[in-house]
């Protein structure tokens, strides 16, 4: 601790290093523009080796200056005093002098690395790590640890109480921040760890594991940018409403190359978000749903013609549906993809028709001539295209919907029960639409159906054509194209770099086929607490899905162990609900403490709306930061409409399955029983909803 005088010199000091360091930036911008504009110059000089020059000076500058032009809120955020009198600063990005002396080390050089790894009982060297705060390019706070007394100078001076708790205490906003400032070393640790293999890293509710997962992304992006921008990488979330959650972190950290999915919308031009019951997610989940949805890629279309008719030169040629469906089956051999052999179903067709003709006894031309005659034919050629159609993946999943059908795909594979679900799950398919769980369906489908040859698109080129020549006219263009053309993929990408798979104990196996199908050549980073699943099928059968996905690449494992999210009050709540589960599983600190107990109440049904609205309004008062209303799933529309009227933007409903991976500072728990009493996977649903909250936290619960 520092008397205040003291405090406001060290802080005039880091102004005095900003100042340097914002004035420099200013520079380098300037720099970063001019060249871009030198490029466009080159342009007049017109020969074509000038004008690739050209292009790859302009793509450079413009993604030099895009860096520089981020937003730049907290750009110097730490220090270091050495042991050996050194003094670095650790920010965002790196920045030299004009002398090409380092400013700002930038977080994730090697140099960097004991900013976060530094502790009193191993200093590394560091004699004091300081934290910065600043706002709008001026200094507002700093805090220090003295990790090596012995080895401090005289006079030096040490202020502040703690960067983290400090931190932990600001309210939260409607997206994730980064901790990039704070990083603890064991969070540090699985950041840093090799980029290639798998990481995986496990720890309780609020332990940063979605933060270390976003943080390792850029330090990947860092360490070997033209790998993993060049190949991509893939963040995969839960729900979309948790996707949207945490989009702004990499942003934050000055990285944009990243593409976010959630797992309802991996599969090309489908988007879903709505979840089901447990216990049809496990059956839609399951493996086995590999072989029923391998049956219904290889049966007859619904509707499609059960036979062949055709006059040839005044004789019928006819064939059954038996004929047909055998013709089908030989084309469909040995993992056959049906979109893919349309050719070779029909040459059956042409081939049993020849032998047909020949058996009957008509004059005949030759073979060929025959095909010729057969295929100039429109009601032939109508029969093939209704017979063997171009199926997407999105029809053949529809047939899930006759029960006839189903029944005839699941037989011997799900049980009555399982089929029973799943026919009433898909019983209003076209209407409701498809769920999250179905997306990896359809992904199976694709691959099980193949692609149909599609005409190639034209692929968009971002640079205009002019006479051969790759053109652009205006500036604003060409810095838009040139980003643009580095991240142009194409839609269904699946050559990914790096994977990294968050809260991924709710990873279905049939969604770890989807996964690992876009991760084929990938490095990974896994992250997610098994505790918290609600996956209620074959616990071995996800595991060797998962298992499949990641290969035979070396593991790295980590688990984090502190919790930063709750408070102690709120954690203690949550943690006796797992507890009934599983009494001894080894379960994170909570580090921060609000001194407010979570708040109980039981309310007639008849009460429960008003009772959620007040506790609504009053955490919406009583706290800064958002405010989260967990429902049951059914109940989701109903409490939406209760709470709609209070028209707060800080305020959002979700249900107990998308408020995984979520944050509020203030949480209002809609019949916590109900939630309990799904047998399947209740409490652990129940205790991700109860470490939902920062600060406060109701539950509601109706009697009767
Ligand atoms: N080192 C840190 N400094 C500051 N804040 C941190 C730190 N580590 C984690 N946090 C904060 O703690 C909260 C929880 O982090 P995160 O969501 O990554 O946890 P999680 O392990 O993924 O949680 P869950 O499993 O419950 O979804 C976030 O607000 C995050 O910003």
């Amino acid at each position: 601790m520092t008397d205040q005088t003291g405090l406001e010199q060290e802080i005039a000091v880091e102004q005095r290093h900003l100042d340097r360091v914002y004035a420099r930036l200013a520079e380098l911008r300037q720099s970063a523009v001019r060249a871009e504009r030198d490029g466009y110059r080159m342009a007049r000089v017109g020969t074509h080796g000038a004008l690739v020059e050209r292009d790859a000076m302009v793509f450079h500058a413009a993604q030099r200056r895009h860096t520089l032009d981020a937003e730049h809120e907290g750009l110097v955020f730490g220090r270091l005093d050495l042991r050996d009198r050194q003094v670095l600063h650790v920010g965002r990005l790196g920045i030299r002098d004009e002398d090409a002396r380092t400013l700002v080390v930038d977080w994730r050089a090697p140099a960097a690395a004991a900013f976060y790894q530094a502790t009193p009982a191993q200093p590394l060297d560091v004699v004091r790590r300081r934290t910065i705060q600043s706002r709008a390019e001026r200094v507002t706070r700093i805090e220090d640890d003295l990790l090596d007394p012995n080895a401090a100078p005289e006079g030096m001076t040490v202020v502040g109480d703690g960067a983290l708790l400090a931190t932990l205490s600001k309210a939260t906003g409607r997206g994730m921040r980064d901790i990039v400032a704070t990083i603890q070393r064991e969070q540090d640790e699985a950041i840093r760890s090799p980029g290639s293999g798998v990481t995986i890293v496990a720890g309780g509710p609020g332990t940063g594991k979605t933060a270390v997962a976003l943080h390792r992304a850029a330090f990947l992006l860092y360490s070997d940018r033209s790998r993993y921008a060049g190949g991509g990488i893939l963040v995969v979330g839960p729900s979309s409403v948790f996707v949207e959650y945490i989009g702004s972190v990499l942003p934050s950290l000055g990285e944009d190359t990243a593409t976010l999915h959630s797992l309802g919308t991996l599969f090309p031009g489908m988007s879903a978000t709505r979840t089901d019951p447990p216990e049809v997610a496990a059956v839609k989940g399951s493996l086995r749903m590999r072989r029923v949805l391998e049956r219904a890629a290889r049966d007859a279309v619904p509707g499609g013609p059960g036979e062949l008719r055709l006059l040839y030169r005044g004789t019928l040629l006819r064939l059954d549906r038996t004929a047909l469906d055998r013709i089908r089956d030989r084309a469909l051999q040995r993992g056959a993809r049906r979109n893919e052999v349309r050719r070779a179903g029909f040459d059956g067709v042409f081939a049993a028709l020849w032998a047909q003709a020949r058996e009957v006894g008509i004059r005949l031309p030759d073979q060929r001539t025959f095909e010729a005659e057969i295929a100039e034919r429109s009601e032939f050629r109508e029969f093939l295209k209704a017979w063997w159609p171009r199926l997407h993946p999105r029809h053949v999943l529809g047939w899930l919907a006759q029960p006839d059908r189903l029944r005839r795909y699941a037989g011997g594979i799900l049980s009555t029960a399982e089929i029973q679900l799943l026919s009433a799950a898909y019983r209003h398919l076209d209407s409701t639409g498809l769920t999250i769980a179905d997306i990896a369906l359809l992904d199976e489908l694709d691959s099980l159906l193949g692609k149909p040859a599609q005409s190639a698109k034209a692929r968009r080129d971002p640079f205009q054509l002019a006479g051969g020549v790759r053109e652009l006219s205006t500036l604003g263009e060409r810095q838009r194209a040139a980003r643009a053309a580095a991240r142009e993929r194409p839609e269904d990408y699946r050559d990914y770099a790096h994977v990294v798979v968050d809260e991924a104990q709710d990873v279905s196996p049939m969604q770890w086929r989807m996964v690992g199908r876009r991760g084929r050549l990938a490095s990974w980073t896994v992250v997610g607490d098994p505790a918290q699943t609600a996956w209620t099928g074959d616990p071995d059968e996800l595991d060797r899905a998962r298992d499949q996905a990641l290969g035979r690449r070396k593991r790295h494992d980590f688990t984090l162990t502190t919790n930063y999210r709750n408070s102690s009050e709120i954690f203690a709540v949550a943690a006796a609900e797992i507890r009934r589960l599983y009494p001894d599983l080894p379960l994170p600190t909570a580090v921060r403490s609000t001194g407010v107990d979570p708040v109980e109440l039981v309310v007639p049904p008849t009460g429960l709306e008003t009772a959620t609205v007040e506790a609504a309004a009053g955490l919406l008062a009583e706290v800064e930061g958002t405010v989260g209303v967990i429902t049951p799933v059914p109940r989701r529309d109903e409490v939406a409409g209760w709470v709609a009227a209070l028209g707060a933007p800080r305020l959002q409903v979700v249900t107990s399955l998308e408020a995984k991976g979520m944050e509020y500072d203030g949480v209002v728990l809609v019949a916590p029983s109900e939630i309990r009493a799904d047998p399947g996977a209740g409490v652990r649903t129940l205790y991700v909803a109860l470490s939902r909250a920062t600060q406060r936290l109701t539950t509601i619960d109706p009697t009767g």
